[in-house]
């Protein structure tokens, strides 16, 4: 906003009407509030709006205590931010234990390769997510968050956002993208 190249002045014109603040925005500045409101709700780590719940088939899973709209935050994935060579360390001490779910995720950003591993159970919930190729509601994005300790310092996050308008109630779900045909053939619910 040019408050100072404006002839008149700022609070002249709030006296008396209430800006209408949304219809003046430019694309990049809708973008730039987005981009901050997820750094924001990533350091604060609020998850109030979610609750466990429990499914006879896929163990536990997160349902929405709110509704969300389109492109909303929803959650981060949290767990260990690790280099992929750490993580196949990991990997292939989990796959000793077959009671121990796949909670790794693996990705790529500004050229380099990282893994969040979410394995150890903790208060976070963004790792209780359920997987839905055919019908997910949610997708990750990936967001570079300044550290509180140093702000000149980002890390790479993966949050959970809406894919659409999410009602009160329904279990929140994403693709977890995995389509290797061995892995699928271990865990036929990746179809679903
Ligand atoms: C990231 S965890 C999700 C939370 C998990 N349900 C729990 O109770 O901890 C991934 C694990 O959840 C289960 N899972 C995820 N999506 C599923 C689905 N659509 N159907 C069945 N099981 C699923 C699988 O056991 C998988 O290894």
């Amino acid at each position: 906003r040019s408050v100072k190249a404006s002839p008149v002045k700022s609070h002249a014109i709030t006296e008396c009407y209430p800006i209408r603040r949304s219809s003046r925005k430019t694309k990049s500045l809708i973008k730039k509030e987005l981009a901050d409101e997820i750094i924001n709700a990533v350091q604060s780590k609020y998850e109030g709006d979610l609750e466990i719940v429990e499914f006879k088939d896929k163990g536990r899973g997160v349902v929405a205590k709110r509704s969300f709209t389109r492109g909303e935050y929803v959650v981060e994935y949290a767990g260990d931010l690790i280099s992929w060579h750490e993580a196949k360390s990991r990997e292939s001490e989990y796959a000793l234990d077959t009671s121990v779910g796949c909670y790794m995720y693996y990705f790529n950003a500004r050229n380099t390769n990282y893994c969040i591993d979410a394995t150890a159970e903790s208060d976070r919930l963004g790792r209780l997510l359920n997987h839905s190729r055919r019908t997910p509601n949610c997708l990750t994005r990936l967001v570079w968050v300044p550290t509180l300790d140093n702000p000149n310092k980002e890390l790479p996050h993966l949050v959970i956002v809406a894919k659409r308008d999410i009602d009160q109630g329904e279990e929140l779900t994403y693709d977890y993208g995995d389509r290797d045909k061995s892995a699928v053939e271990v865990h036929p619910w990746l179809k679903s």
